[in-house]
């Protein structure tokens, strides 16, 4: 029989907020992808937890939303941007001390507008090795896997 994968712990040293019962928080995440291979990565508004860290945009589903619905929605709140097909690619358990969340990370290879920082984060057109940090948690295994599919890219050609 197959495991369920065990969440990825972040700073474990730190209490948990709600106990062991606490619900699962699904989070939708854009992966933006230019032709040239650079990915979009922005800073935590400093209003939120873990300020100024640096990640993929995207938020939590609000009621009844899907996967896709919910990024298209962030996409826009936060960058202004129109998105075009959106390419599921794979999720994440991230154990925080605030929340225990879902990610569900997506390529987003087309989207239209200009992009506009509506929560005042910053952004940073980035490739492997990112020069950005500190880079949060749950975002850190996403670098991996880019940096896999580089290699596989490189193997073929
Ligand atoms: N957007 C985003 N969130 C991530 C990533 N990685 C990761 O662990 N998270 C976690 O997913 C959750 C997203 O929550 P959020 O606060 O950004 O969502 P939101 O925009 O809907 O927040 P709001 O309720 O304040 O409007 C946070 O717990 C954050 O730590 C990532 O790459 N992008």
């Amino acid at each position: 029989m197959t495991q369920p994968k065990s969440p990825l712990v972040a700073d474990a040293h730190e209490e948990r907020a709600g106990g062991p019962d606490r619900p699962v928080v699904d989070v939708a995440v854009g992966v933006l992808i230019q032709p040239n291979g650079d990915f979009l990565l922005t800073s935590r508004p400093i209003d939120k937890v873990y300020a100024g860290y640096w990640e993929f945009p995207g938020g939590k589903f609000e009621p009844g939303e899907s996967v896709e619905q919910a990024l298209t929605r962030e996409l826009h709140e936060e960058l202004g941007i129109q998105t075009g097909q959106i390419q599921r690619w794979r999720e994440e358990l991230v154990d925080y001390p605030h929340a225990l969340v879902r990610l569900h990370f997506c390529k987003v290879l087309d989207w239209s507008g200009e992009l506009q920082m509506r929560e005042a984060q910053s952004f940073a057109w980035q490739h492997i090795p990112v020069t950005v940090s500190p880079i949060l948690p749950g975002t850190v295994p996403v670098l991996q896997w880019l940096a896999a599919d580089i290699g596989w890219k490189n193997a073929l050609f």
